[in-house]
């Protein structure tokens, strides 16, 4: 399904999010749930030259890798009349204009019993956008993140934050990239923040 086939005339949309959406998606909705997509990890392999970095020094944000047998935990936010276009309107300037990312549509599974997957709308920076930083060294990328900041904050509020969903709404799922990173930031900042 192409994602104008979940937008076409809908009264209703699953907008699914795993990085910055999880904890700050600024946007208004009927309903969330917790839950995770299928075939796709979670890298810190997007560049980001307007939230938390700039032209000179890029943060590093999350997209998502295609692959078999990983998945991805997250948000999926339900938005109903008024909201799906006002939620559109609103992502397509955050994530697809100053963000590189673009629409896809996947399956999303809500935690718990009793739970059926829906089709949901997620954000994907893919390689071939300018902006995409590729794979990197947990020390790479942690330096990197550790010196970064833009328009929305630093580029460590972002890792933290998302570290903290992960283990605060789903304390039953490892995700060593995600937790090797927040480890290596912190160890660089420490003796900063401590020496002060
Ligand atoms: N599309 C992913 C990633 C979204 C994301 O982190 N996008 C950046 C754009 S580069 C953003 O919105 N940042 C806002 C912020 O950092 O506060 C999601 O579903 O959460």
């Amino acid at each position: 399904m192409k994602p104008q086939d979940i937008i076409a005339g809908k009264s209703s949309l699953w907008i699914f999010g795993y990085g910055s959406l999880v904890w700050k998606p600024d946007f208004k909705y009927k309903r969330s749930k917790i839950g995770y997509i299928k075939g796709y990890k979670r890298r810190f392999w997007h560049g980001d030259n307007f939230h938390r970095g700039d032209d000179e020094m890029p943060g590093r944000v999350v997209t998502l890798i295609e692959e078999d047998d990983a998945c991805t935990w997250g948000v999926a936010f339900e938005v109903t009349g008024s909201q799906v276009e006002e939620s559109l309107k609103y992502l397509n300037v955050r994530e697809a204009v100053r963000g590189g990312y673009l629409t896809q549509v996947v399956e999303f599974v809500p935690q718990g019993a009793n739970q059926s997957p829906v089709q949901a709308l997620v954000y994907i920076a893919t390689p071939d956008n300018p902006i995409y930083l590729g794979p990197a060294s947990t020390e790479e990328i942690a330096a990197q993140i550790a010196v970064c900041k833009g328009k929305s904050g630093h580029n460590i509020e972002y890792l933290l934050r998302l570290a903290e969903f992960m283990r605060v709404s789903c304390p039953d799922v490892d995700d060593p990239h995600l937790f090797s990173i927040e480890k290596a930031v912190l160890a660089t900042i420490r003796p900063i923040l401590l020496a002060g």
